[in-house]
């Protein structure tokens, strides 16, 4: 980790994507400067916050000038890039899993499938999206320094799956499985299922239609 990023306070660090997505907005659109106002009425902070956090990024705005878009983008390009990436494990390489393999979570934030498991001899050895498949036995050989894995099997295998991962030291999981884990306190899991959420989205459309806008 550089010094400079740790003087940065974790509120400010966390308001710095957001920030980014809007300089790099005006970037693309050719303007050169923003005031704080504009920020704050786009990203919906106070301009005294957005004064005290870009004070922290060494950007002093001034008077009747605002910020200079180029500078700040520099700035934040250079900070978010040097963030770590997180090394994500998949488990689980059928339909679903191989879908997640192609496709590319890099390009919009820090993350990284970095390898894969499967119990199914047939996939072993091959790469897929340019991550290698691995055999689940050899699960904790290959899951160094691994913090996040996404669970794409079986909903049978998940619990045991579950299980060693933990024990091995990943502390994130995305569960894809029907399957409700059971985890010690300290690992989170966030858990997606495909059809509650259809289901949620067509009982809203039924109770809770959407109205055009129209004045009252
Ligand atoms: N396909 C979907 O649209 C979808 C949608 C929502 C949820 N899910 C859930 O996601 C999971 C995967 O679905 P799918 O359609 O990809 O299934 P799939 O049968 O295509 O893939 C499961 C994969 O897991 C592997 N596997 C089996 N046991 C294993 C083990 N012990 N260790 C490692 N790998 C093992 C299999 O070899 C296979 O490659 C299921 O739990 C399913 O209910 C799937």
């Amino acid at each position: 980790m550089n010094n400079e990023q740790n003087k940065i306070p974790q509120a400010t660090a966390k308001r710095l994507p957001l920030y980014y997505r809007f300089i790099n907005n005006l970037h693309h659109q050719g303007k050169l400067r923003v005031s704080s106002k504009e920020l704050s009425d786009a990203v919906k902070v106070d301009s005294a916050t957005i004064r005290r956090d870009f004070s922290y990024f060494g950007a002093l705005g001034k008077k009747g000038y605002g910020y200079n878009v180029e500078y700040l983008l520099s700035f934040f390009r250079k900070t978010l890039d040097q963030d770590e990436v997180t090394k994500v494990a998949l488990i689980g390489v059928g339909n679903l899993g191989t879908a997640f393999l192609h496709y590319n979570f890099m390009k919009n934030n820090n993350t990284k499938i970095e390898m894969a498991f499967d119990a199914d001899p047939n996939k072993v050895g091959s790469e897929i999206g340019g991550v290698p498949v691995y055999h689940v036995d050899d699960l904790e050989d290959h899951l160094q320094n691994t913090a996040v894995a996404i669970l794409t099997v079986p909903s049978t295998e998940a619990q045991g799956i579950t299980e060693r991962l933990v024990e091995a030291g990943v502390s994130g999981i995305l569960n894809f499985t029907p399957a409700r884990i059971t985890v010690p306190d300290h690992i989170r899991v966030h858990h997606i299922d495909l059809s509650v959420e259809l289901q949620s989205l067509v009982y809203f459309l039924k109770h809770y239609p959407l109205e055009e806008e129209e004045g009252e």
